[in-house]
């Protein structure tokens, strides 16, 4: 193949990034094209493949993520050439890429798929750990084997998992906003889950019958350990049930939640006696904590004035897409959240080069009840699009917008509960003009639809409610509901039959 110095290797399709964007592109790719080799280069040694895959209704899906040998793709896709090596640069001019390990690649068309990483608060602070792939965990399941006390920081996906799992070890959770669950949620559905959060007897985890990923915890306290900076893939589906997070304790949850506050300064334990001792405005007490006087590795100050020490921080505070450095020197039109725009064949601003996953910013006029998050299931949409829209524009063929991107639909799992989002569920973008409709039984199920004009927009669904089909149904046709009033909701009516 390609050798320093040597000719570059050439491929009509290559592909950056092992994560599910990434592999589902390529695989599509090598069944589109069966005599083309398609280059996927990865930074990391193994990949992310989807498997078990199923359409549970025509926009949700479900499936699991495996980590694998590039060998086992490669023996499925014959045609799959998977190079791994980081990418050090693009020269998207002359359609090369170099990798770390001295090559160089030439391609007709590329598709990027680096994914993004955690966007950490206090970034460069060792006691500031963030979450996103099998050695973050890692590293985060060791820290906390040896914790006592630790502040989660964010309110989004990860905080939500974090603050429902962690045993053995009492949490801090400092959120921005009023309730709970920010990024999933409104205060009313928040208000169901907490009980769950603070109950004294959660129903024990369900096995996990793969173990995925587990380390021994040292028993030495000492600065918290770091992951490598390697690139992983982003974990996959139920990835803390093979981990054991548990902390020294004996008791099994205490959360406290702070709420309407950020992190305005973390000290480390000599500045932070320091400080108590020299500073007039300093507060002169850690506040809200047993008296006993414990000194801690490092204090967290929330903007709202209080102080907690803690053994480490995890910011699970988003992410920001993996563009540099790898990626500069090329003139990519970047998204405010810093995502490569892709328009609606996930072309980027440059020629001859797509883009999927994380890394990528939506920036078509999308469906009014779709919008981007960053997530698996699209990560997989877009990865296979991306996919499709190399192959027609390759072959001179028209194609049309996936319909997976018609509406906004998301399955998983918080506090034990099946969550479904679909469409605006926060009602998003819809400033005043919506109405809400509810309709919940504490400790069963929380159903929450937003309307617009009679229509049906979006719905938070938690429990077991079996009503995703038919809202799925109800959003997409938008059909008039006025009619309908509050029997949309009544547990009496079955309103499946009426609609299906
Ligand atoms: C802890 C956690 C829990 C999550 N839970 C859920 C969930 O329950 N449901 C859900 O839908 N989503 C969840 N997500 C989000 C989901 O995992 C991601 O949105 C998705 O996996 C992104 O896939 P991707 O292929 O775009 O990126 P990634 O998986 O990040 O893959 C990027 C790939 O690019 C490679 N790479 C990066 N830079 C380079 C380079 N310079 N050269 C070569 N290769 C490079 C990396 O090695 C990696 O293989 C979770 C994320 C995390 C971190
Ligand atoms: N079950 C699921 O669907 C899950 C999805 N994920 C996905 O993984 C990715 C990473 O997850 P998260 O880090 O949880 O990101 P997220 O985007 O879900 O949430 C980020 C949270 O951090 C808050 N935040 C941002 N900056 C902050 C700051 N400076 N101080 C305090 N709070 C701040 C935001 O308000 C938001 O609540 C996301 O794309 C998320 O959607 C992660 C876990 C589970």
């Amino acid at each position: 193949m390609a050798g320093a110095g040597g000719a570059a290797a050439r491929s009509r399709f290559a592909v950056v990034g092992g994560g599910i964007a990434g592999v589902t592109c390529a695989e599509k790719l090598a069944t589109e094209f069966p005599s083309e080799d398609i280059f996927l280069m990865t930074a990391s040694p193994v990949i992310k493949a989807v498997t078990n895959f199923k359409q549970v209704s025509k926009t949700l899906e479900e499936f699991d993520v495996e980590e694998q040998p590039s060998s086992i793709l490669e023996k499925r896709y014959p045609n799959i050439k998977v190079i791994q090596s980081g990418v050090k640069q693009l020269k998207s001019d002359e359609h090369k890429i170099f990798t770390e390990d001295g090559k160089e690649y030439v391609y007709e068309k590329l598709c990027l798929c680096a994914g993004a990483k955690p966007k950490l608060i206090f970034e460069g602070n060792p006691y500031v750990l963030g979450i996103r792939d099998t050695d973050s965990a890692q590293a985060f399941q060791k820290n906390l084997a040896q914790a006592e006390r630790i502040v989660v920081v964010g309110n989004g996906g990860i905080a939500l998992e974090l603050v429902y799992e962690i045993q053995g070890c009492e949490v801090i959770w400092a959120i921005k906003d009023k309730a709970i669950g920010n990024t999933f949620f409104d205060a009313g559905a928040a208000e169901f889950l907490i009980p769950k959060l603070t109950a004294e007897n959660r129903e024990t985890p369900i096995e996990c019958k793969r173990t995925k990923y587990t380390v021994e915890g040292s028993q030495e306290k000492e600065r918290p350990t770091a992951a490598s900076d390697k690139l992983g893939s982003a974990l996959g589906p139920d990835w803390h049930e093979g981990l054991h997070l548990k902390g020294t304790k004996e008791f099994s949850h205490k959360v406290h939640i702070e709420i309407l506050c950020e992190v305005k300064n973390i000290h480390l334990q000599q500045e932070f006696i320091q400080l108590q001792r020299t500073s007039l405005t300093f507060p002169k007490e850690e506040k809200n904590v047993e008296p006993d006087q414990v000194l801690w590795p490092v204090y967290v100050e929330l903007t709202n004035g209080k102080i907690y020490g803690c053994d480490f921080i995890v910011s699970a505070t988003g992410v920001v897409p993996n563009v540099k450095p790898f990626l500069d020197g090329n003139n990519f039109a970047v998204g405010e959240d810093g995502g490569l725009k892709v328009d609606e064949h996930m072309h980027t601003s440059v020629p001859d080069v797509y883009a999927a996953g994380d890394i990528c910013t939506a920036a078509w006029e999308p469906s009014p009840v779709w919008h981007q998050m960053r997530l698996w299931t699209q990560a997989r949409q877009m990865g296979w699009y991306a996919a499709k829209c190399m192959a027609a524009d390759t072959l001179g063929e028209s194609i049309e917008m996936d319909f997976s991107f018609e509406l906004f639909a998301h399955v998983t799992k918080f506090f034990n509960y099946k969550v479904v989002v679909l469409g605006k569920y926060n009602a998003q973008g819809l400033g005043s003009e919506h109405e809400l409709m509810l309709r919940c039984t504490k400790g069963q199920e929380y159903v929450k639809v937003v309307m617009q004009n009679g229509r049906m927009v979006g719905a938070v669904l938690i429990g077991e409610t079996d009503l995703e089909e038919t809202f799925e149904n109800l959003i997409l046709n938008q059909m008039d509901l006025s009619a309908y009033g509050e029997d949309l909701l009544n547990p009496d009516v079955d309103i499946e039959d009426y609609f299906d």
